[in-house]
């Protein structure tokens, strides 16, 4: 709304009659401050950055339909979009290539935008490309190349996956855990036209659809030049790596005829079992985390660590308990847990010493929760909870009995690799009994990748290369270790909350909440959490639940993080009961 001039000063509460403090620097802020509001600002900061990641995680589905929306306002020709190459550009292709129409090329041309190796061609090749290429659909087990023969065409891969294989028919393919796979937007048959003779077989993995090139095509609009091109590409960038400094260059080209670049969007799954793919990875671009799964409860900190915390569970329902807890609350507590007073360290000894008593002897049905717990150091000051029971579901593990619904798993970050890391190296000197068998779990943060299988690549390798090799030694953590590591960190981001609510002071107006449809239930966040307060108590189920595939641990629900009880600094030491820099 636009105000007259003089009523603007009105706009502006808090503003005094002087009109040169109405617009000097620290009233701004003020102003900034109290109208705007910090607390405003930082949500809106978290929202934005909460968004952010939903959409960076959700663009590996959609990436491909941005790309046809786009190409579809440009020109709308093809009406539908499910995936598979439409009906009305079939019927483009299935044209003479003189017959097709300017219109209809460009349409073709602006379809294809969503294969990465179409679109890193130029303009003028891309309506080249379009002009002549046809296209093809095979079912699964059809074999598209055979190693051996002379090659006549040029493929690219519109939807589907096929594999590469060295056996003549492609069986191979259905066999190998870890088969060569080439996916949407790759392309192959380069190498026959080149040299005239295939190297590789290539064979349909499921139904799989192509736009075709024939060799005339091929080289009369210089492909082999594009595809050259790619090959000096990566053998520029292995040049530049130390550990090939010693290479030939005629070696270094074997390398690079052993894979292809591959681009893997945002979030998207390189490999769910990188150690047992028995290949070499090569970061060209981007970056990827090293992910491994692993099963909480195989870890003795974690039993420990959940009997500790059960203790505190108190009777109340769980979100009142939460509720209850103002964040000053809760941040106090957290002080008080890390001064170094003596009683507070006795007292904490003592309820360590305990839990730990009881974790040695098995529990029933009915987990008896803290009354007694603190310690009589703290005398008679001190309120403590009346003991009650949560019953529920135990299972019997290693290290005792554990609840039922704590037996879950997490995905863990090992490490990042960046740009011009290699990945698979780091056991290759080693025996095959020595070897760290643990599945690791390879996810793309918008990386291009080298994948070479690793006998190929040891085929290549002398004695210089092995000794420079022996550096490559990394030692992953054990699982205890992460799980230990996990745990800090769920800690770390409960205190991370607290605090940020303590120092954002909270909004006096309240709080927006939009009209929304009646839940349906299919998402919500509470299946990737693990709530202590809960057990025992019927909760509804909710979905997705997160389970670990089979493969790879028993059916555990995955967890992203624990909400746990905490002590209450009234009953610890309330003698600190105003300490605190923000109290
Ligand atoms: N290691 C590899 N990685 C990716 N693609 C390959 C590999 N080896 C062969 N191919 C492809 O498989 C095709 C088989 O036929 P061509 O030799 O004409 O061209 C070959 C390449 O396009």
């Amino acid at each position: 709304m636009v105000l007259p001039l003089k009523d603007k000063g009105a706009v502006v509460p808090f503003a005094t009659s002087g009109t040169m403090r109405r617009y000097s620097v620290p009233h701004s802020w003020q102003i900034l401050k109290k109208v705007l509001g910090l607390y405003q600002l930082t949500m809106d900061i978290i929202k934005m950055i909460r968004v952010c990641k939903m959409f960076r995680q959700g663009l590996k589905g959609f990436r491909e339909y941005q790309i046809i929306e786009t190409a579809h306002r440009k020109n709308p020709v093809f009406s539908f979009w499910d995936g598979h190459f439409p009906p009305k550009a079939i019927q483009i292709t299935q044209k003479k290539p003189a017959w097709r129409t300017e219109h209809e090329i460009q349409a073709l041309c602006n379809l294809l935008q969503i294969l990465d190796s179409y679109r890193s061609y130029s303009e003028p090749l891309q309506l080249l490309l379009a002009k002549v290429m046809r296209f093809e659909r095979f079912g699964r087990r059809r074999v598209i190349i055979k190693k051996g023969q002379r090659g006549s065409s040029f493929y690219f891969i519109y939807l589907g996956t096929v594999a590469v294989t060295e056996d003549e028919d492609g069986s191979s393919a259905f066999l190998d855990p870890h088969p060569k796979l080439l996916r949407k937007g790759s392309y192959f048959g380069e190498m026959g036209l080149l040299t005239s003779v295939r190297r590789a077989t290539v064979v349909c993995m499921e139904e799989t659809e192509f736009l075709v090139v024939d060799r005339e095509d091929f080289l009369a609009n210089k492909l082999d030049q594009e595809v050259k091109k790619d090959a000096q590409h990566r053998f520029e960038f292995f040049r530049k790596m130390d550990l090939f400094h010693s290479w030939s260059d005629e070696k270094l080209w074997k390398l690079v005829m052993l894979g292809k670049v591959e681009k893997f969007s945002y979030g998207q799954v390189i490999s769910k079992d990188f150690v047992e793919s028995s290949s070499i990875m090569f970061v060209c671009q981007g970056s990827c985390e090293v992910l491994r799964l692993i099963n909480l409860e195989t870890s003795p900190f974690y039993h420990k660590w959940i009997w500790q915390h059960l203790q505190l569970v108190d009777d109340r329902p769980s979100n009142t308990h939460l509720k209850d807890l103002s964040p000053v609350e809760r941040f106090k507590e957290f002080q008080i847990r890390t001064y170094p007073v003596q009683d507070f360290s006795l007292m904490k000894l003592l309820h360590l010493q305990k839990a730990q008593g009881q974790q040695g002897s098995s529990f029933s049905r009915k987990i008896k929760t803290s009354g007694n717990t603190l310690p009589k150091t703290l005398g008679s000051k001190i309120k403590s909870r009346c003991p009650h029971f949560i019953d529920c579901s135990m299972i019997n593990t290693k290290y005792g009995d554990l609840p039922k619904e704590a037996a879950v798993g997490a995905y863990m970050k090992i490490h990042t690799v960046e740009q011009g890391d290699i990945l698979g190296l780091h056991q290759i000197l080693l025996p095959e009994n020595q070897h760290d068998m643990r599945p690791l779990i390879l996810i793309s943060l918008g990386a291009e990748v080298i994948r070479v299988r690793e006998e190929k690549f040891c085929d290549l390798l002398d004695s210089k290369t092995i000794e420079n090799l022996s550096k490559f030694k990394i030692k992953y953590p054990s699982d205890e270790d992460m799980c230990q590591k996990f745990l800090k960190e769920n800690s770390w981001n409960i205190f991370r909350k607290d605090l940020l609510r303590l120092l954002v002071e909270p909004r006096q107006c309240p709080r927006f909440t939009p009209i929304q449809p009646k839940k349906k239930g299919i998402y919500s966040p509470k299946p990737v959490m693990l709530d202590l307060y809960s057990l025992g108590k019927k909760t509804k189920p909710r979905h997705p639940v997160f389970m670990a595939p089979q493969k790879y641990l028993p059916p555990l629900r995955i967890v992203q993080t624990i909400l746990a009880p905490r002590y209450k600094i009234q009953e610890l030491l309330p003698q600190y009961k105003n300490a605190g820099v923000l109290g």
